[in-house]
């Protein structure tokens, strides 16, 4: 299908995408396009102006900042993927990256555009909620920032107002003796998570769990943290026993999507065994980290 007619806007920085932002009735953002141009020729999205940012230097790069890293919205998929600072300091990343779609979703599509966009099966929010991100958002004359667990709301639905941009995303490098996964049954046909799990752990001396994050998709209608599998193991000694028993609560309070793909119980019943593989493979990293 052919979308609706819109009026393109191409700003040369983001000042300028802000103000064009603000002054727009029904503006969409454009980065890589892979689920916005799906959506306008479904006509699921019907804006009257589309501000295409995909090309915008300011919000690309990873970048080191002591201990943290800056990954700018227009970031493909694949540049996380084969980024040497993300491999080496945040590897959990690069290996969600490396989970999306196929090469030609990973060339074009972009961290900032898949966080913003807040589909409930995507692989990014998973993963931002393992590593505790916090979100830059800009618009004109202000810019915030938002932790992941605060930024997911709904389907498709973030703390974002409509007059904001991603800017970019921080996240902090490993600190010893950590380690991290992601894991994924993915939908055959688009790679969409049928159920994801994004686990990060670290780990203490005497071999107890010090640090524990861990993130769910493809479950419910937003990506969420499997807090009571998190605080069951808040101190304890990361055995097998232990994940477990933990990894049984993984979706305790969550509202299961079902669909052709999937039921609900088998999306609760995924989530709850990729819990316990995720965590165990993230000790095992973190042992050896
Ligand atoms: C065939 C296919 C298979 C796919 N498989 C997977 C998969 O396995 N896993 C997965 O996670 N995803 C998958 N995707 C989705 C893909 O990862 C998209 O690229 C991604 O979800 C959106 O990123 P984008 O840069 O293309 O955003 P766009 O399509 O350009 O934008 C998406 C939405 O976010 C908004 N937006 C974009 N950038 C910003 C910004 N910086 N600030 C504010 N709002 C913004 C747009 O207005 C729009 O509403 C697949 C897509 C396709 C077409």
């Amino acid at each position: 299908m052919i979308p609706s007619a819109f009026e393109y806007h191409r700003p040369a920085s983001l000042a300028e995408a802000t103000q064009l932002l603000a002054s727009s009735e029904d503006a969409k953002i454009l980065s890589g396009g892979h689920s916005l141009l799906p959506m306008m020729k479904l006509r699921l999205a019907n804006p009257s102006v589309v501000i295409d940012i995909g090309r915008l230097d300011e919000l690309r790069g990873i970048q080191e900042a002591g201990a943290a890293i800056i990954i700018g919205a227009n970031v493909t998929h694949y540049e996380a993927e084969t980024s040497a600072v993300l491999q080496q300091q945040c590897p959990i990343l690069s290996e969600t990256a490396a989970a999306i779609g196929d090469l030609q979703v990973r060339n074009a599509g972009t961290i900032g555009g898949s966080v913003a966009h807040a589909d409930p099966s995507a692989d990014w929010p998973a993963a931002m909620l393992a590593v505790n991100a916090e979100i830059t958002l800009s618009k004109a004359g202000g810019t915030r920032t938002v932790s992941a667990t605060d930024f997911f709301i709904d389907l498709l639905m973030t703390v974002m107002e409509e007059d904001e941009i991603l800017t970019s995303i921080r996240v902090n490098a490993n600190p010893p003796r950590t380690g991290g996964t992601y894991l994924k049954v993915p939908q055959p046909a688009s790679g969409f998570a049928l159920a994801g799990v994004a686990a990060q752990v670290t780990l203490g001396s005497d071999h107890t769990i010090q640090q524990v994050a861990v993130g769910i998709t493809g479950v419910d209608n937003k990506a969420f943290r499997a807090s009571a599998t998190e605080t069951a193991l808040q101190g304890q000694a990361a055995t097998e026993a232990a994940i477990s028993q933990a990894a049984a609560q993984a979706t305790d309070g969550a509202d299961a999507l079902e669909d052709i793909h999937a039921s609900a119980e088998y999306r609760l019943h995924l989530a709850r065994v990729y819990t316990k593989r995720a965590l165990l493979q993230a000790v095992e990293r973190a042992q050896n980290g």
